[in-house]
């Protein structure tokens, strides 16, 4: 027996929520299918409870730089009530009760268990199959990629699972990946008092966003008494006792009481029943196009696209893809402007193209650099103040194709860069702008000024040799 409805979504993270709830308010008969906890990995093993973390180890770097500034401050760390308020206010103690509540009130179905394609608008979910009316929405997400290190396999590794869901800072943390995840797990338990080793495999930290902003990182982590690894290899993984040995390529061994391995995260499509309906089901991502269809009537959103993994991805595409179900018009994916925030302190904002990137598409380019303590604010500001606004010009074009600002409230001074890359703002409009006074964000204005090309450099050169 069939059941018919309007749409099946398969995964209830932040994407599939959103399409799955707002569909059913909208009236149509919806079911949500969740294999583990509605609302996905961003509000109990993410985005939410490391921002928990993050914010509590930024309380105490503020606090330990008050000497000089401020007086005189005494930190003394616990974690207890970090864990505490993870437990209890963020994840409700990993229950999702609420959240299915949410989706139920809004008129819709909630079906536990793995979601499968049996075919074109078919799922089957929790012992029962659901014909879609209007469409089936894929939302599965990601998991942790554990790459192949002799040893690994068989050591009890942490992923972000469990040092979200960690009643104390390790003593010695050895973190595998210095990305996203690493990073920021890394200096919020270096702020507690862990003593933190990152093994990155690339030249530098947040190997995808500009090399200054990496360097940056990993001098203010070093500062901070983190020791970073990169360009380093792990070619064997061992434990004994309860300890962990990393051994890396060349023979040194790094020794620490817990291993997380952050080293990025995939898709799995292979138990989804995509060949049901003529897709591949060994692909890396659930390819989709702009209106993020993968086949028609079938669509994709979030992390399962590769599209970006965040969470503001996720809704920016969930709700391209409830127009596309509910057959409203609306522009089509547009990731020209998608930001990323490492939420480091320094706080690392980027959007749209890295000047590498920029280069790699042909793009004639113009970079602009400045660094935080050289502004009024950051000289102000001084203790924390590490930080630099990187702006990278299509030149023939006139306009910013990509930007990072990195240091205090990074992350907030990214907005109106992402708004200029966003809707093409001709750099000559930019640089005849009014910037508050004393503001971090006055620091895209000394960028933009600082904005030369290698050519210029060239010709300033052949000038200087006349
Ligand atoms: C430590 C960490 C910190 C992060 N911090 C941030 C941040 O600060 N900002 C940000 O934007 N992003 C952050 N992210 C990324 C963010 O968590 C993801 O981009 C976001 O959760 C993706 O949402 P999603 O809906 O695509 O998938 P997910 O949140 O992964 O949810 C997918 C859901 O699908 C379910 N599922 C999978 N397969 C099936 C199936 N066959 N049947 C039924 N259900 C299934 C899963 O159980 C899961 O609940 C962070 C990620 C991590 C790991
Ligand atoms: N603030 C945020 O928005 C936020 C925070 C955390 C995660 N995320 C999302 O989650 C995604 C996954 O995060 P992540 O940090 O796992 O992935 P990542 O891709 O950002 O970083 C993984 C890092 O691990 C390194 N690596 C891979 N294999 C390695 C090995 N064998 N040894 C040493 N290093 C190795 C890679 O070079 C890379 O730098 C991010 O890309 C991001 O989209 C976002």
């Amino acid at each position: 027996m069939t059941e018919q409805v309007d749409v099946v979504v398969i995964g209830m993270g932040p994407g599939g929520e959103h399409v799955a709830g707002t569909l059913a308010e909208a009236g149509l008969s919806v079911v949500g299918v969740e294999a583990e906890l509605v609302g996905g990995e961003c509000p109990y093993w993410a985005c939410v409870p490391s921002k928990m973390m993050i914010r509590a180890g930024n309380l105490l770097a503020e606090a330990r730089r008050v000497p000089g500034m401020a007086g005189s401050a005494q930190v003394s760390p616990d974690w207890g009530p970090v864990a505490a308020r993870i437990r209890d206010e963020a994840t409700t103690d990993w229950n999702d009760q609420v959240a299915a509540d949410r989706f139920t009130g809004k008129g819709g179905r909630l079906v536990r268990g793995r979601g499968k394609l049996t075919g074109h608008g078919q799922v089957a979910a929790g012992g029962e199959v659901f014909e879609a009316r209007r469409g089936v929405v894929i939302a599965t997400g990601t998991r942790p990629q554990i790459p192949p290190v002799p040893g690994l396999a068989d050591v009890p590794y942490w992923t972000n699972r469990d040092a979200i869901a960690a009643k104390e800072p390790p003593r010695n943390l050895i973190v595998l990946g210095g990305g996203a995840i690493g990073s920021e797990l890394a200096q919020a338990f270096a702020r507690f008092g862990s003593r933190v080793t990152i093994i990155e495999a690339a030249q530098r930290l947040l190997a995808n966003e500009e090399p200054e902003a990496g360097k940056l990182l990993a001098d203010v982590m070093e500062s901070e008494g983190v020791t970073v690894r990169t360009d380093a290899r792990a070619s064997e993984v061992r434990h004994s006792g309860d300890r962990f040995t990393v051994v890396l390529d060349g023979g040194e061994e790094i020794s620490g009481d817990q291993l997380l391995v952050a080293t990025g995260r995939r898709a799995d499509l292979s138990e989804l029943g995509l060949e049901t309906v003529g897709l591949d089901p060994t692909a890396r991502t659930l390819a989709v196009d702009e209106q993020l269809l993968a086949a028609p009537g079938l669509w994709g959103v979030g992390d399962v696209t590769g599209r970006g993994a965040f969470t503001h991805v996720a809704m920016y595409q969930a709700a391209i893809a409830i127009r596309g179900v509910l057959g409203e018009p609306g522009p089509a994916a547009d990731y020209r402007a998608l930001p990323r925030v490492t939420f480091c302190d320094p706080e690392i904002g980027a959007v749209g193209l890295t000047e590498s990137q920029a280069r790699d598409r042909g793009l004639r380019v113009r970079t602009g650099l400045s660094q935080v303590p050289s502004t009024a604010r950051g000289w102000i500001h001084k203790a924390g103040n590490e930080g630099l606004v990187k702006v990278v010009e299509d030149m023939d074009r006139g306009v910013l194709v990509g930007a990072t600002s990195a240091g205090p409230m990074g992350g907030e001074v990214l907005y109106g860069l992402a708004v200029a890359v966003h809707a093409e703002v001709p750099v000559d409009r930019l640089r005849h702008m009014i910037y508050a006074y004393p503001t971090f964000h006055r620091g895209v204005e000394d960028a933009l000024t600082d904005l030369r090309s290698d050519e210029s450099d060239e010709s300033d050169q052949a000038h200087e040799s006349d």
